[in-house]
């Protein structure tokens, strides 16, 4: 059976379709969306139309060509060249911008950014011939950014973004910079990149690449891009020293030694010589302190002002060095609580061990040379350091072997640690210098810490500004190994036995019973804690000193506290011979008249003397007038014989006769021939002295005397007003007696008589009933 299939046309054809390609529709389809699709195809009669999806698929077919070109290409580049970006901020940007700088590859940009700043100058990446000179030792990173005519460089920058190409060890390599733009706080360009493109499959050349640009920037010794801008890597360490601190003193020492400041340029110029460990160079002249030779009066000192950043390069390393300023003290114009905080632009932390070690290093191989005092100032702590001359130990004129004696002890203490760590026993030593004013206390704990390598703490327990807490906060911040000197102990405290008697300093004045006391002290408790206390044990040397041990508490000089008492004498004979012969030595009589005729000459040609003048001006020196020659050393070991003859034993201080022998210090036979004079003047002068003393010893005698009969008085008249008062109460207690027994008797009659009168009132019955027993108790003693 033939069966046809008809199926429903929407769109009944039409005898005009000519075109071939919408003759393809009529095929009899037999899926019924063809009657959907169909229903276009009038639109697709429009040539138009069909124009435009033409080109759509052109388009179309372009684009998805393009895109699997650039899809190779790009994995053809992945394949056949390394790119690597590089951010600003970076070290590794700091090495590629230096070594591409280094290579002059900007010199062919079109345009350009023009600066003479000296801030931008590490970050110029090439183009002027300025930045590329490398930093020397001595200047350290000062690049000279002026020629002799004090005008500087200009600079160059890129200003826009920019490709560059160059050739690498046979390579070419493509540069994009991208710029980045201007901070508004800091004025230099921030947040550009680098990208680099090798033309190589290798990796290997990129990682050469940097590695030469690593190399090159070190070579380069060029400030780190990081602090310039002011970016911090965290490939940084940070140091910070206290004043506060005994290392302050090491970095201080240390960094002015190096001329680290040097290229600061705000400064802070002072004469104060206590300014002097700040002082440092300009214009790479030695430390201004430090200039020999140099005029007293024309000795100025350089210090970098507070907060001042400065970069220094020390063994290769950058790093950023700053003063922070502390508090002022208004009392002593003094700054206290600053700090230095060095930035170390290195990820290698033994470079901050290594600078700390050669600062100590250095700073206590110049103290073998001097020794340093650290000296306590109100309310703050130990901020002053001075240093002195170191005083040989055989310059003391003590009895002999008895400095011997003394170092001897101490060192076996210095180098005994481990058997007082395995015996228990604290770490420290404690020695008491006792004797009269002038005989070479102070003088010897000098010595002494010249001797050991030891700094000196010195806390003046006279000067009134130190109680038990100041005290013991000085002795905590002190470092271990060194001398805590105590001067003057008797006048820190009063002693429990002597709570009445003066100051040695007010000896000589008159007797003032209503003198009022307001120093500070320490008292005797706090003393002993910090002689016992933790902080004491590990290797410090207390040394006290004192003029009357007698005033000192026997706590105070028990062993375990006090353990060396040594006693200083007044003058024997022999140290009168030691001190003359030591004076007049054949050494220092040569360079003193050396000194003097360089000095006599001018003025003794230009000054005519009056003899009124003469009689006006006294000094102290005689030493112009002597012309004669030097003496040998025979003559000076006899006339030093005729001093020790002359001089009283035991009756002077070294001080004091080192103090006569100053006026003559020139001449020694002058000195032998003035010695009696002055030694009757002293006589005279002690007497006065004596008679004063005896004076004041007298009116305060007297004073205690009156003030004992005045105080028995008071008492007297105390217990009289006691006793009178006591007869008083007694007397007013009898009368207050009397009239409550009259009181007492006077109540009775009273109630008897109301009770009576009670009886005979005509209501008094309802009364007699309420109050039954009083009326019968009253009955029988009105009856009787
Ligand atoms: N034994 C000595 N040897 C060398 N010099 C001495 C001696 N005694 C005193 N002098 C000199 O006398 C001066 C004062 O000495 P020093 O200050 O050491 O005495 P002191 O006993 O500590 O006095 P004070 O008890 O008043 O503090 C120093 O300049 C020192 O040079």
């Amino acid at each position: 059976m033939d069966a046809t299939i008809q199926t429903p046309s929407p769109t009944p054809p039409t005898s005009n379709v000519t075109s071939p390609e919408f003759a393809m529709f009529h095929y009899s389809s037999p899926f019924p969306l063809y009657g959907w699709i169909s229903m276009f195809f009038p639109i697709l009669r429009n040539p138009y139309i069909v124009e435009s999806l033409r080109l759509f698929l052109f388009g179309s077919v372009l684009e998805t060509c393009r895109r699997i070109c650039r899809w190779a290409l790009d994995r053809f580049t992945s394949g056949f060249f390394v790119t690597a970006h590089f951010q600003q901020g970076d070290w590794a940007f700091d090495w590629l911008s230096e070594f591409l700088a280094a290579q002059e590859i900007w010199t062919n940009s079109r345009e350009y950014r023009v600066t003479v700043s000296n801030d931008q100058k590490a970050l110029a990446p090439g183009g002027s011939p300025s930045t590329t000179k490398v930093p020397t030792e001595k200047g350290d990173g000062a690049e000279d950014d002026s020629d002799d005519d004090g005008y500087p460089q200009p600079l160059y920058f890129p200003a826009s973004d920019n490709t560059q190409v160059i050739r690498w060890r046979g390579r070419w390599i493509q540069v994009t910079r991208k710029a980045g733009h201007i901070s508004y706080n800091t004025q230099t360009e921030e947040g550009s990149s680098l990208a680099i493109t090798i033309y190589t499959r290798k990796k290997q050349v990129l990682d050469d690449l940097v590695a030469e640009a690593r190399q090159h920037y070190i070579s380069t010794r060029k400030p780190p891009l990081a602090a310039q801008t002011g970016k911090k890597s965290n490939l940084t360490i940070k140091a910070t020293f206290e004043q506060s601190d005994y290392t302050y003193s090491w970095i201080l020492e240390f960094l002015n030694t190096h001329n680290a400041w040097q290229n600061t340029n705000e400064l802070i110029v002072t004469a104060k010589s206590d300014e002097q460990k700040w002082g440092m160079a300009l214009g790479g002249n030695d430390r201004a302190g430090d200039e020999e030779g140099k005029d007293e009066k024309l000795r100025v000192y350089y210090q970098p002002c507070k907060q001042n950043v400065n970069l220094w390069n020390w063994k290769g390393t950058w790093i950023q060095l700053q003063r922070n300023g502390g508090a002022m003290d208004y009392r002593s114009m003094k700054e206290s609580g600053g700090s230095i905080s060095l930035i170390l632009f290195t990820g290698r932390k033994e470079t901050l061990d290594e600078l700390i070690s050669a600062a100590a290093e250095q700073y206590w191989s110049k103290s073998s040379r001097r020794v340093t005092v650290h000296m306590y100032e109100s309310y703050r702590d130990w901020s002053t350091t001075i240093t002195k001359q170191i005083r040989p130990m055989d310059s003391l004129i003590l009895p002999h072997g008895m400095t011997d004696l003394m170092i001897g002890d101490l060192r076996d203490f210095m180098d005994n640690k481990d058997w007082y760590a395995a015996a228990g026993i604290p770490w420290r030593r404690g020695v008491l210098l006792w004797g009269p004013p002038g005989t070479g206390k102070s003088t010897t704990v000098h010595a002494i810490a010249g001797e050991l390598q030891l700094e000196i703490y010195c806390v003046p327990l006279s000067s009134g500004d130190i109680d038990d807490g100041s005290l013991q906060r000085l002795v905590a911040a002190t470092p271990p190994s060194c001398i805590l000197l105590l001067e003057d102990i008797d006048c820190g405290f009063r002693s429990r036995d002597n709570e009445g008697d003066d100051d040695d300093d007010d000896a000589d004045k008159p007797f003032n019973p209503y003198r009022i006391d307001t120093k500070k002290r320490v008292t005797l408790s706090g003393l002993l804690n910090v002689l016992d206390s933790v902080s004491s044990e590990e290797g410090r040397i207390v040394i006290a000193t004192t003029n009357h041990i007698d005033k000192l508490d026997p706590a105070l000089l028990r062993p375990g506290r006090m353990d060396l008492l040594v006693e200083y004498k007044l003058a024997t004979r022999q140290q009168n011979i030691d001190l003359f012969t030591r004076f007049y030595s054949r050494d220092l009589m040569t360079r003193t008249a050396k000194s003097s005729q360089g000095a006599k000459e001018p003025t003794q040609t230009a000054i005519e003397v009056s003899d009124e003048a003469a009689s006006l001006v006294k000094k102290s020196d005689n030493s112009s007038f002597f012309f004669g020659s030097v003496p040998t050393a025979a003559e000076i070991a006899d006339l030093s014989i005729q001093f020790a003859d002359k001089v009283p034993e035991s009756r002077y201080s070294i001080a004091q006769l080192q103090g006569y022998l100053l006026c003559s210090k020139r001449n020694p036979r002058g000195a032998i021939m003035n010695l009696d004079q002055w030694l009757a003047d002293r006589e005279k002068e002690e007497a006065d002295k004596e008679a004063r003393r005896a004076k004041k010893a007298e009116e305060k005698a007297k004073w205690l005397k009156k003030e004992k009969f005045r105080q028995r008085k008071e008492r007297q008249m105390d217990e009289e007003m006691e006793k009178e008062m006591l007869a008083e109460a007694e007397e007013t207690k009898k009368s207050e007696n009397v009239q409550e027994k009259g009181e007492q008797d006077g109540g009775e009659t009273e109630e008897r008589r109301a009770a009576d009168d009670d009886l005979k009132t005509p209501d008094g019955a309802s009364d007699k009933d309420s109050e039954p027993v009083m009326v019968e108790s009253a009955r029988p003693s009105s009856s009787s």
